[in-house]
C-alpha cells in the first residue's frame, strides 16, 4: 500500500516512522510519503490561508496549493491508478474499524489534514471528479487540526494489512471485527508476577482450560462492554452471546 500525506506540519506525521507503521515501511510493506503543503505556494509568505467568504471566525486554506498538491501526488503514484482521498474532518463518516477494514483493502490511500477552518470545499468537490473521496471522522470531539487523526487512521488500517502484524499479535479478537469479538471491547489482561501489591491474578487464567479461559474473557468482555457502551450491547440478543460463544 501507498499512502501519501499532504499537512502545513509535516513533522507531525515523524509517528509514521517508528512502532508498527515504522516497522511496515522498513519491510517494504508500506510505501509511506508525506509533503509539505507549503511547497505548492509561489509567494514570500508561503501563504495557505485567507480568510472565509461571508465571514465568520478563523481562516479558510486556501485552494490553489490544496489544488497543485493533489496534482503532485497522483503524478507520483503508479501510472493510470489514482488514490482513495480520505480527508479527516469533524463532520466527516464515523471512522470506525469497518471503515479501517474497507480502507485496508485500497492499494493508494492521500490523507489530506487540514488546519484553520478547514479547507475551500472546492477542493474536496474537484478532488471527487477524479478519485474516491472519503470525508472521516475520528470521534465526537474538535482537533486543531486533522494530523492527528491522520496518525489514529493509518495506525488503525496499517495493522490490518497482510504480514504486518505478527501472529501473536493477530488482530482475530479485535472488539469491532468480524468474528466471536464482535461488538465486544476487550477484557482484561494480566502477566507475571501471579501476585503484584497483594493482587493476584484469576485462577482461571492459570486453570490451563483454553475452553474455559475463552468463555471467561467473553464474559468479562461482554461485562466491560455492558459497563462501558450499551450502546454496542444493544446490537446483542442473548441468543447471540452463545451462538458467537459456538462460533469462537
Ligand atoms: C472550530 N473548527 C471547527 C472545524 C474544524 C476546525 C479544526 N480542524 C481543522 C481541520 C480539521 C480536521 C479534523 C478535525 C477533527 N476534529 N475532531 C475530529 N474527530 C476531527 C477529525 N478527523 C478538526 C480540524 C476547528
Amino acid at each position: 500500500m501507498r499512502i501519501d500525506v499532504v499537512s502545513i506540519f509535516p513533522e507531525y506525521l515523524e509517528p509514521l516512522n517508528i512502532s508498527l507503521v515504522g516497522k511496515a515501511r522498513a519491510r517494504g510493506q508500506l510505501d509511506v510519503h508525506v509533503h509539505d503543503l507549503r511547497g505548492w505556494t509561489h509567494d514570500v509568505h508561503r501563504t495557505v490561508d485567507d480568510s472565509p467568504y461571508g465571514g465568520g471566525p478563523g481562516m479558510v486554506m486556501k485552494p490553489e496549493p490544496w489544488g497543485e498538491a493533489l496534482d503532485a501526488v497522483l503524478g507520483q503514484g503508479p501510472e493510470g491508478e489514482v488514490p482513495t482521498l480520505v480527508v479527516p474532518t469533524p463532520s466527516g463518516r464515523p471512522f470506525t474499524q469497518e471503515l479501517a477494514q474497507e480502507l485496508a483493502g485500497r492499494p493508494w490511500l492521500a490523507f489530506t489534514p487540514a488546519r484553520y477552518e478547514g479547507i475551500d470545499r472546492r477542493v474536496i468537490e474537484e478532488a471527487a471528479t477524479r478519485m474516491p473521496v472519503v470525508e472521516a471522522s475520528i470521534g465526537d470531539y474538535v482537533l486543531a487540526g486533522g494530523e492527528v487523526a491522520v496518525l489514529v487512521m493509518v495506525e488503525a488500517i496499517a495493522r490490518l494489512l497482510p504480514g504486518v502484524l505478527g501472529n501473536a499479535e493477530s488482530h482475530r479478537d479485535d472488539s469491532f471485527a468480524p468474528g466471536a469479538m464482535a461488538d465486544l471491547l476487550e477484557g482484561p489482561v494480566y502477566t507475571k508476577p501471579a501476585e503484584w501489591r497483594g493482587r493476584t491474578v484469576p485462577d482461571i487464567l492459570l486453570s490451563g482450560n483454553h475452553g474455559r479461559i475463552a468463555r471467561w474473557r467473553r464474559e468479562q468482555a461482554f461485562a466491560r462492554t455492558l459497563a462501558n457502551r450499551a450502546d454496542l450491547v444493544a446490537r446483542w440478543r442473548h441468543a447471540d452471546f452463545d451462538k458467537k460463544d459456538r462460533e469462537a
